[in-house]
């Protein structure tokens, strides 16, 4: 472990993140772990950052009690398990520790980490300013300076006007409208109104598409849509809605609350109104007052790419990348480990992820869906010469013994002899979609995997049906 270090004195750091959300965490934590190298982590707010207080880690902690739940009442030999409402709020705020952050503090300050609270912005090449309530601190750094500012919700001009709810205010609930309107049929859209609908909240979702979750495949979709509406949610595709406007604004408004009184808006032709409404329309780079200009950068300059100029790296959903915790610590480990070796004067090989490294994600409704690498869809945008081998979860009889009304679809998308896409619908499948990954970065020959033997009765065998299939097709 790295010497503790106490630099509140100096100015000059070796490494500077802006930004101590998971990705600014990582890209921290793996520059001095092994190096001694001195860091200053600048934290607007909660170092932790969107996963840890409003974003992943509550909304799993209310998602997963649904699930056990659903699977509970889905199971002979167990009578009826009822959500409780209190409860799972409590359990949603120990899991965000109350939005108390001093325990991630002492784990940054363990590694020798400062953490310096205020506003960070680029004041020139390895230059910070940190502004807070103290005034301006002008930091220098000897090596890197790594942007990790995270992503802010993108609102609509017109939705704007009205204060609706943001993700923060989902997974903050702390008083359930009566009804709420979700703009939006993405991975937000999708996850929060299963909890919202289970608390209570009569739900709409407002979708200008034609399916929920377009980026993955419409097995998913399709999945996902019957079982919000089985639960009671309304869903309307195709749907633009419009003039939003807000009786009795809540100049006092506090997150997780309603913003005032009811939402109208037209739909089709016709006014609606809303206890809230919630717009979830996806999320862009928080890069607006980061100061790039002042180092020649535009925020358009941001495509993905962590390595932005010498000495200086974006790592999270800042870089414009997938915004996923998983693949921001993916980027950070690579940058963390990049500037230590750089600074030991060691040749850190490419700092950019290869292009061909997947990326998965899981969306924890109910059923799951898991999805890895390319989609048939992207796959044939691409112009990649591809197949596909769809098998239905229940050819796998432990899957069938997860729940009594177990259902679900798995896919391969297939390059020559080789996995480039997975996607798995159904309880638990969250769980399978590792295996998929390793086959995909170790392009495993589909021959090969007929020896990765699958332990009878777990749904892991789906992974049989799906290579005997394709090494058959
Ligand atoms: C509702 C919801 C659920 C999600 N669930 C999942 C999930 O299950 N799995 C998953 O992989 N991803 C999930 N995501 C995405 C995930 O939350 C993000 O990808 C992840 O939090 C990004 O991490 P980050 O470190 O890049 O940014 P952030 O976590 O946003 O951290 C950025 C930090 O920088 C600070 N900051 C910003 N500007 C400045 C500045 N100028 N100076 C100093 N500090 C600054 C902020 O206060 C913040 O703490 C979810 C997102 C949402 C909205
Ligand atoms: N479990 C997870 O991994 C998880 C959970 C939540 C969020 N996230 C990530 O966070 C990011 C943000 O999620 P999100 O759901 O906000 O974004 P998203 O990109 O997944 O979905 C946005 C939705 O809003 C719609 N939309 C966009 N502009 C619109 C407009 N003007 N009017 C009406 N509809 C509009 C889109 O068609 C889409 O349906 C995503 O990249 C997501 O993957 C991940």
């Amino acid at each position: 472990m790295a010497p503790f270090v106490n630099p509140a004195m100096t100015d000059t750091y070796d490494v500077i993140v802006i930004g101590g959300g998971s990705a600014g965490e990582n890209a921290a934590q793996y520059a001095v772990e092994k190096t001694g190298l001195t860091c200053a982590l600048i934290e607007a707010e909660r170092v932790g950052g969107e996963c840890s207080f409003w974003a992943c880690m509550p909304s799993k902690a209310l998602l997963r009690p649904l699930d056990v739940a659903g699977a509970a009442n889905h199971l002979d030999g167990i009578s009826s398990v009822t959500v409780q409402r209190d409860a799972l709020l409590a359990r949603r705020d120990t899991w965000r520790s109350d939005l108390d952050d001093s325990g991630q503090v002492e784990w940054a300050e363990s590694l020798g980490i400062e953490v310096v609270r205020g506003r960070g912005r680029l004041a020139g090449q390895l230059r910070v300013d940190v502004e807070s309530d103290a005034g301006v601190r002008h930091l220098r750094a000897r090596h890197a300076v790594v942007l990790a500012t995270g992503s802010e919700p993108v609102i609509p001009d017109d939705w704007a006007a009205v204060d609706p709810w943001t993700s923060r205010d989902a997974t903050g609930v702390t008083e359930v409208p009566g009804s709420i309107a979700i703009i939006g049929g993405g991975v937000v859209a999708c996850e929060a109104a299963t909890w919202l609908n289970a608390l209570g909240a009569d739900v709409t979702l407002l979708v200008r598409g034609d399916r929920l979750l377009q980026r993955f495949e419409e097995c998913a979709s399709d999945a996902v849509a019957a079982s919000l509406t089985e639960a009671g949610v309304r869903l309307r595709f195709g749907v633009t809605a419009s003039e939003p406007e807000r009786d009795a604004p809540d100049a006092d408004r506090a997150v997780g609350r309603p913003h005032g009184g009811p939402v109208s808006v037209t739909i089709e032709g016709e006014r609606v109104s809303f206890d809230e409404v919630l717009v979830a329309t996806g999320r862009r780079p928080a890069a607006g007052d980061l100061g790039l200009a002042g180092v020649g950068l535009d925020p358009d300059d941001l495509d993905g790419r962590t390595r932005l100029a010498d000495g200086l790296y974006a790592v999270g959903d800042v870089t414009g990348g997938p915004p996923l915790t998983h693949w921001g610590k993916y980027q950070a480990r690579r940058v963390g480990e990049a500037i230590a070796a750089r600074a030991s004067g060691k040749d850190p090989g490419p700092v950019e992820p290869d292009d061909a490294v997947p990326v998965p994600q899981v969306v924890f409704t109910d059923p799951q869906v898991a999805q890895v690498g390319a989609t048939a869809a992207e796959a044939a945008d691409a112009g990649r010469e591809v197949r596909v081998v769809d098998e239905e979860m229940s050819a796998a009889a432990g899957f069938g013994l997860l729940r009594d009304d177990a259902s679900g679809h798995a896919r391969l998308v297939i390059e020559g002899d080789r996995i480039i896409g997975a996607t798995f619908v159904g309880a638990e499948v969250g769980e399978l979609l590792h295996a998929a990954t390793i086959a995909i970065v170790g392009r495993v020959p589909l021959a090969t995997l007929r020896d990765a033997v699958p332990a009878y009765p777990t749904a892991s065998e789906i992974w049989l049906r799906l290579v005997e299939s394709a090494v058959r097709s």
